[in-house]
């Protein structure tokens, strides 16, 4: 056991119980997943923030390998009201320093009330408020790390094979794991691509469906995933997660921006405009589509603030979701979007056929 300070942007600092020592800083966000604390802590979305769980007892059904969505911990830090002591093993070995036993309901309030801040934490033996200040003072702002998707990214092509027709090339900028199980699952092969890749990269893949990832901070700082966008639109069909959709409508003349403190959690609430239907959805995003351009229309929105949540162009191809469909954790209400997504690549019939959120 050892003493632990977050120094918060607002200026407060808050005592905790220190779990796994070190000193670091980042975005302090909260998720209010009740479940699915590997995959979040394993989400490379997460990549420069320190992740607060609102649910009270991290831990309490073990933690497995297999449950990943990446191969490490992405956050900088971990912040819950109890952690269970496999938790913090796991957190340890990883190098990543957690807290608790604090006022977690009181954190998640003042990120609630001021939005999403900066935070410096120290956790040590000797460790003191000071040291969490100065962890502070050298904290970036999210779209200050201009090239975060270096960061997360595969340095190299690598391919999954399923065992149909459709071939996609999924720029990884952050990729979940379960996006590629997703797609495989249904017989794509999946040919997973540097955040940077040039257009000769893609082209010599002869895709059927380009697939933009989810991935970590503003999406306005991915100017080669944008350009990628930007050359195959309309020429082949585009899908896009959360980061995903993010580029898309910044690529195809929309505006994006930075939410007061995002969407994070495993039950947001999301209606399609032409169903009516409402799904329950995963999500974990900081930003949002502003304006979704001339060019895509808004066919899905959060129930709760009414942001973009799918765009879809029946002329270009496209269909995006700010939401995670893959879930893990969370519901798997939305995983026909993967069908939609290969349906629009028309192998099976020869025929390109778009379906615009037809099955979730
Ligand atoms: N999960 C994601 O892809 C996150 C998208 C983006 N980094 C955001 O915070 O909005």
């Amino acid at each position: 056991m050892s003493d632990a300070y977050l120094a918060l942007e607002d200026g407060r600092v808050v005592e905790a119980r220190g779990r796994v020592p070190g000193r670091t800083r980042g975005e302090l966000v909260f998720t209010t997943a009740y479940t699915g604390y590997e995959e979040s802590l394993t989400d490379p979305s997460y990549e420069e923030q320190v992740l607060t769980f609102s649910y009270p007892l991290i831990g309490n059904y073990g933690v497995r390998a297999e449950r990943f969505e990446s191969d490490r911990v992405h956050p900088r830090a971990a912040v819950a009201r109890e952690f269970t002591e496999e938790v913090v093993e796991w957190l340890a070995d990883e190098g990543v320093p957690a807290v608790d036993h604090l006022d977690t309901r009181d954190l998640v309030t003042s990120i609630r009330e001021e939005g999403a801040m900066k935070v410096g934490i120290a956790v040590g033996e000797d460790v003191t408020p000071e040291d969490a200040k100065e962890e502070l003072a050298q904290c970036k702002g999210m779209s200050e790390h201009v090239d975060i998707g270096a960061q997360v990214t595969t340095t190299e092509l690598t391919t999954f094979e399923g065992d149909g027709d459709t071939t996609v090339a999924l720029v990884d900028c952050g990729a979940k794991g379960s996006i590629v199980d997703s797609l495989v699952d249904r017989g794509a092969t999946v040919h997973v691509l540097p955040y940077d890749a040039a257009a000769e990269d893609v082209s010599a893949l002869d895709p059927d469906v380009l697939f933009i990832s989810n991935g970590p901070g503003d999406p306005e700082n991915y100017t080669a995933t944008r350009d990628l966008v930007e050359e195959f639109a309309g020429e082949v069909p585009l899908a896009g997660i959360c980061l995903g959709q993010q580029i898309v409508a910044s690529a195809l003349g929309g505006t994006t921006e930075k939410m007061a403190f995002g969407h994070r959690g495993v039950n947001q609430p999301v209606r399609d405009l032409r169903s009516g239907k409402v799904v329950m959805t995963t999500q974990n995003h900081g930003y949002t589509v502003a304006d979704p351009g001339d060019q895509l229309d808004v066919t899905q929105v959060n129930v709760n603030d009414d942001t973009a949540e799918g765009l879809a162009s029946e002329e270009l191809s496209v269909i995006t979701r700010q939401y995670h469909p893959e879930a893990h954790p969370g519901p798997h209400d939305s995983l026909g979007f993967f069908d939609d997504v290969l349906a629009m690549a028309g192998t099976e019939g020869n025929e390109r056929k778009p379906r615009v959120a037809a099955s979730d």
